[in-house]
């Protein structure tokens, strides 16, 4: 979109630090969304309503595209651009003709004073050396990414290695979202977890809340991040309970064990993660929805319904078209944080699910009590001590 001369005039004003009246005028924040798949095609849509009306932000939303060749043979971020859709990830809803698509990751970022994260958590580690030494050093970030890395250190949530590589401060926002619905302007809330300053978490806040998406700050960076993270593999879990045809209750039992487990995983590994944040959108919402109507769920049914014999990898390519699943890589990284730390037998549902999603074991298992090594049941558990 080209801008209008009152906001270019606006621009070079508020760029040389004076107000129309002579005043000395706030800086403008600049706002770059780093990725565009599903979700962060609707968080740019989100965020570039938002920055249209609010003052203290530039107009212009970049948002870099890991560039694709289309099968008509144009590039995905010149067809963004050109049709203000995002018509491989979020075909038929307009992102806002101030949301700007940018293949170049390094050109996306600069001058950004707020970065919002959201790719398959797989990817972030590779992004994060890219952006080494490129981004302003007061920048502020947010990672909206459901997922953790195990290194040998130990599990690295995704918000901590934004924080690390890059030495700035990241929130994160986490919640039920399944995007497709969000994009429709359909009513939900999400939840921002920040570490300290709650002045930062309310810019966050003011950047996403809309009429229908009700945005609410809690001070607990890692429960936030931990439930949109570990939901993921509980909805793996309902999703072989659905593709069995299991019933309701036997998803409702599938549901609530595995809320226990999030809890329970989460307090060992962040003692100051609060019992309250896991009643947020973030939480129990967050998992209700996932176990619903998210991807990893439908993946999973499709799975326990061919008897596990047809791979993730292979469900994933032809279900999602290019979308990326996180449950079954986050259901390994869990498992590795389990064997390593000798904590296998206390969370037998997140176990089991990695068992199923490995081979080891078949989609039945996820019921099955003790008939399977290493000999537990998804009933008991230890994790009902927390
Ligand atoms: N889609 C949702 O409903 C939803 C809602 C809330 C949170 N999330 C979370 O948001 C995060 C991003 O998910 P999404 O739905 O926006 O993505 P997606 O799964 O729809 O799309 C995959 C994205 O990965 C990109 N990609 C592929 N290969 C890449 C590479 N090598 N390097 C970098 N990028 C590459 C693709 O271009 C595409 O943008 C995930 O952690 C997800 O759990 C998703
Ligand atoms: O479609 P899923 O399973 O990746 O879940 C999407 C969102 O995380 C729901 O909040």
């Amino acid at each position: 979109m080209a801008p209008s001369l009152d906001d270019t005039i606006d621009d070079h004003i508020a760029a040389a630090g004076v107000g129309a009246d002579g005043e000395m005028a706030p800086v403008k924040s600049r706002v770059t969304v780093v990725g565009s798949g599903n979700w962060g095609s609707v968080a740019a849509k989100l965020i570039a309503s938002n920055t249209l009306k609010l003052n203290s932000f530039h107009d212009e939303v970049r948002m870099w595209v890991f560039e694709e060749t289309l099968p008509t043979g144009e590039k995905l971020s010149e067809v963004i651009n050109k049709t203000n859709e995002n018509v491989k990830y979020l075909p038929g809803i307009k992102l806002g003709r101030n949301v700007v698509a940018d293949p170049d990751l390094e050109h996306a970022v600069r001058d950004a004073s707020m970065l919002v994260f959201v790719t398959p958590h797989q990817f972030m580690e590779g992004i994060c050396k890219r952006l080494v030494g490129k981004i302003s050093v007061d920048a502020e970030a947010i990672s909206l990414i459901k997922g953790m890395e195990v290194k040998r250190e130990g599990p690295c949530m995704i918000s901590s290695l934004i924080s690390e590589q890059l030495g700035i401060n990241c929130c994160v926002l986490m919640g039920a979202n399944i995007a497709n619905e969000i994009a429709l302007e359909k009513f939900s809330e999400a939840t921002v977890g920040y570490r300290k300053s709650k002045e930062t978490a309310d810019k966050w806040v003011q950047l996403f809340n809309t009429s229908y998406f009700m945005v609410s700050p809690v001070q607990d960076v890692e429960g936030v991040e931990l439930c949109g993270t570990l939901k993921n593999v509980v909805a793996i879990a309902a999703g072989f309970v659905d593709g069995l045809e299991m019933g309701n209750n036997t998803k409702a039992a599938i549901m609530r064990i595995g809320l226990r487990e999030m809890k329970a995983f989460s307090k060992l590994l962040f003692p100051s993660v609060k019992d309250s944040t896991f009643f947020e959108s973030c939480g129990v919402a967050d998992l209700i929805t996932t176990c619903l109507g998210g991807r990893n769920r439908r993946c999973a049914d499709a799975f326990a319904r061919n008897g596990g014999k047809r791979s993730f990898d292979e469900l994933e390519a032809e279900m999602l078209q290019g979308q990326k699943l996180q449950g079954v890589s986050t259901a390994k990284e869990v498992h590795e944080v389990l064997s390593h730390r000798g904590w296998l037998e206390l969370f037998p549902l997140f176990s089991t699910v990695h068992e199923i999603c490995s081979g080891r074991l078949p989609p039945t298992a996820i019921v099955e009590y003790s008939e399977h090594p290493p000999n537990y049941s998804i009933v008991g558990g230890a994790a009902q001590f927390f």
